[in-house]
């Protein structure tokens, strides 16, 4: 198992630069740095050739996320949206395959946040999804890229809400580079059972977020560490582990996740390092 931080628990927008987190991972322990794709278009290719040779340099894995806007939803009811959707995959799926990745996670199949002043198609939006998915599918697997489709909760989205559903949908799409992906923090609000819902996923679990109820960094809270870690050894999960803490108000990041209280303790670079690391040790012992 390799252990990650997504790196947007120091930052406050999600356009943030993550070149300089590959060192400061490396510098804290972690095997894998996941980082945002919203914004990975505008990098120039010779950033992205820097930041691959550093993860080089620094034995760093590097890792994808991305919420993708609501118009470039690969479910939309709008071909122009859908169409727009595919064209920003294709062009964010080529520059991530630049830095070397091989997994990007997220409602890849949907959009995020989720806006639900409209009404709700959960069947329409569903189908659409696994049409949008199976279409780009190959071009990632083309680039060695595994798609890995995010069961959130139902505050965030609407299709995909339990590990059940999340296998319902990936076997849909029919493609081996399409996967599950299961959160902590959601499965907290709509698994009856972790130790379920993991074993569920089973051998189509391609990527796994932590975090604890309120999100802050695991070990801090009441998960339930030791049921998921002894999931994950059952389905003999050998992917990454990636801790998605959110603890800072403030900038697109603290309203998107709604972080409208500090997390943190106070907490000063040097602690939310040290909170990481604590963090990443505990990982280690209950997850393996
Ligand atoms: O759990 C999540 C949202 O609650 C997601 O993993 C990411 O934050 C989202 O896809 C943005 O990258
Ligand atoms: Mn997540």
């Amino acid at each position: 198992m390799k252990h990650g931080i997504y790196y947007s628990y120091w930052e406050h927008e999600w356009s943030a630069k993550f070149g300089p987190y590959v060192e400061k991972v490396a510098k804290l322990g972690f095997d894998i740095i996941e980082v945002a794709a919203h914004h990975i278009n505008e990098y120039s290719d010779a950033e992205l050739a820097t930041i691959k040779q550093s993860a080089r340099d620094n034995g760093i894995i590097l890792t994808a996320g991305i919420g993708p806007s609501k118009s470039k939803n690969l479910s939309s009811p709008d071909k122009a949206v859908r169409d727009a959707g595919k064209a920003f995959f294709e062009k964010t799926l080529t520059n991530v395959a630049k830095l070397d990745i091989h997994t990007i996670g997220g409602a890849l199949h949907s959009y995020w946040p989720i806006d639900y002043s409209q009404p709700v198609d959960k069947e329409g939006d569903r189908a659409r999804g696994v049409e949008g998915i199976h279409d780009i599918a190959d071009f990632a697997n083309d680039l060695g890229i595994n798609l890995c489709i995010e069961v959130l909760n139902r505050f965030e989205n609407h299709v995909l809400n339990t590990a059940a559903e999340g296998v319902a949908f990936v076997k849909d799409v029919g493609k081996s580079n399409v996967k599950v992906m299961l959160d902590t923090f959601h499965m907290n609000i709509e698994e009856d059972s972790f130790g379920e819902a993991i074993r569920t996923a089973g051998s189509l679990l391609g990527h796994f977020h932590t975090g604890e109820s309120n999100r802050r960094v695991p070990g801090k809270g009441r998960m339930p560490w030791h049921e998921i870690g002894a999931a994950l050894r059952d389905i003999n999960y050998t992917g990454a582990v990636v801790m998605e803490p959110f603890v800072k108000t403030g900038g697109t990041i603290g309203s998107d996740i709604k972080v409208w209280r500090d997390l943190t303790g106070g907490a000063d670079a040097a602690k939310m390092d040290e909170d990481a690391k604590n963090a990443l040790a505990f990982s280690r012992f209950v997850l393996g």
